[in-house]
């Protein structure tokens, strides 16, 4: 039952599968080559790391989580790689995924290319409200990571429905707040391991295995003084309208732009007070989350959140005024649209 469980074992699996995927994503960002970026169907960059990724945390967490039914929900399949032309991009995969194992030491295996494409291939669960499924973006924000910056590789478990825990390995992230200007800032250690585990609240560690520490959202009540994350991409998100909402509230910094959910991380940490994101029209897509009608999130629908509105994070003082900010943004963009 969902309600009695405590999800140790499986946050300890998390953790160790979304740490090892981050040693592999770690690998290749460091070695970019433009052998290692291919094109999917929807133009999107792909790299090795994806594939990579998501083999990893398949196998980690059926190996750590032996007893267990499975059930992966995640973003790529062997598909593309099975065709012709990409033997060498396999090889290459099979050859990070086996040195990343070995390197750490804990397993003993060697995988096959078919061994590989299996493991990708367990990712191809649906999901749904019963039972329990894991969720997995193997590296959330490919843009970020083919220019070197923030990207994030996001891991949580549904267990009827609900979401009990998640775990952000943010290769690139500092372990010190964002929100200080630093001018030593390619000096900084990087490297967050963020978790959180259901009525235990969220840690931070650094990846490379200092032992974790509470986090808490920011504390600010006066949204004057919060600052902002939103997407680096503005095709990802409407920058404008953020901009429309933080003159509402009148938000004095300019808003903190990065790559992937490194900014929920950021966030659960107090580097900054709010997260605004609102998709272009036509795009299925420790504070408090909700679309942007106040709602909160249902993750329970299968493989698409199907959000037509937006998604709005802050802490529980500022939620009310924010989202009062956002609904009359969003008023002022469709009249000003109709008067066109
Ligand atoms: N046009 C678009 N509108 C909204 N979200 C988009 C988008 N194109 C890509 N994304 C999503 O934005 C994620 C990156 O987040 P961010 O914009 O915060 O960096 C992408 O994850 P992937 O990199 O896993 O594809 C993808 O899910
Ligand atoms: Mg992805």
């Amino acid at each position: 039952m969902a309600s009695t469980a405590s999800y140790g074992k499986e946050l300890a699996a998390a953790k160790k599968a979304a740490s090892l995927a981050a040693r592999l994503c770690q690998t290749v960002q460091k070695a970019l080559v433009q052998s290692d970026v291919q094109s999917k169907s929807d133009k999107s960059p792909v790299t090795v790391a994806d594939y990579g990724s998501q083999a990893l945390v398949s196998l980690v967490l059926k190996m750590e989580l032996p007893s267990e039914s499975f059930s992966l929900v995640a973003e790529e399949d062997s598909g593309d790689l099975r065709k012709d032309g990409a033997q060498e991009t396999l090889r290459r995969i099979t050859e990070l995924v086996n040195s990343t194992l070995s390197v750490d030491g804990t397993y003993n295996i060697t995988l096959s290319e078919e061994d590989v494409l299996v493991a990708i291939d367990s990712g191809k669960s649906e999901g749904g409200p019963n039972g329990r499924h894991w969720i997995l973006d193997p590296i959330d924000g490919t843009k970020g990571f083919l220019r070197g910056d923030q990207y994030a590789i996001a891991l949580a478990l549904l267990d009827e429905g609900r979401v009990v825990l998640g775990v952000l390995a943010c290769p690139n992230l500092p372990v010190t707040s964002i929100a200080i200007p630093d001018e030593h800032s390619s000096q900084r250690q990087v490297g967050c391991l963020f978790s959180a585990k259901i009525g235990d609240g969220a840690f931070m560690q650094s990846l490379n295995g200092s032992s974790p520490a509470k986090i808490y959202v920011s504390g600010i009540e006066n949204s004057e003084d919060a600052s902002f994350f939103e997407s680096f991409e503005a095709a990802h998100s409407m920058h404008d309208l953020s901009s429309v909402i933080a003159e509402k509230l009148g938000v004095r910094a300019p808003p903190v732009r990065i790559d992937s959910q490194a900014k929920y991380g950021a966030l659960a940490r107090g580097d900054g007070a709010i997260y605004l994101r609102f998709a272009h029209k036509g795009y299925q897509a420790g504070g408090v989350a909700t679309d942007a009608a106040g709602n909160n999130l249902d993750f329970s629908k299968g493989r698409y959140l199907d959000l037509d509105t937006g998604i709005i994070v802050t802490n529980k003082k500022l939620m009310p005024a924010l989202l009062k900010a956002v609904q009359d943004a969003v008023k002022g963009k469709s009249q000003s649209a109709s008067l066109l």
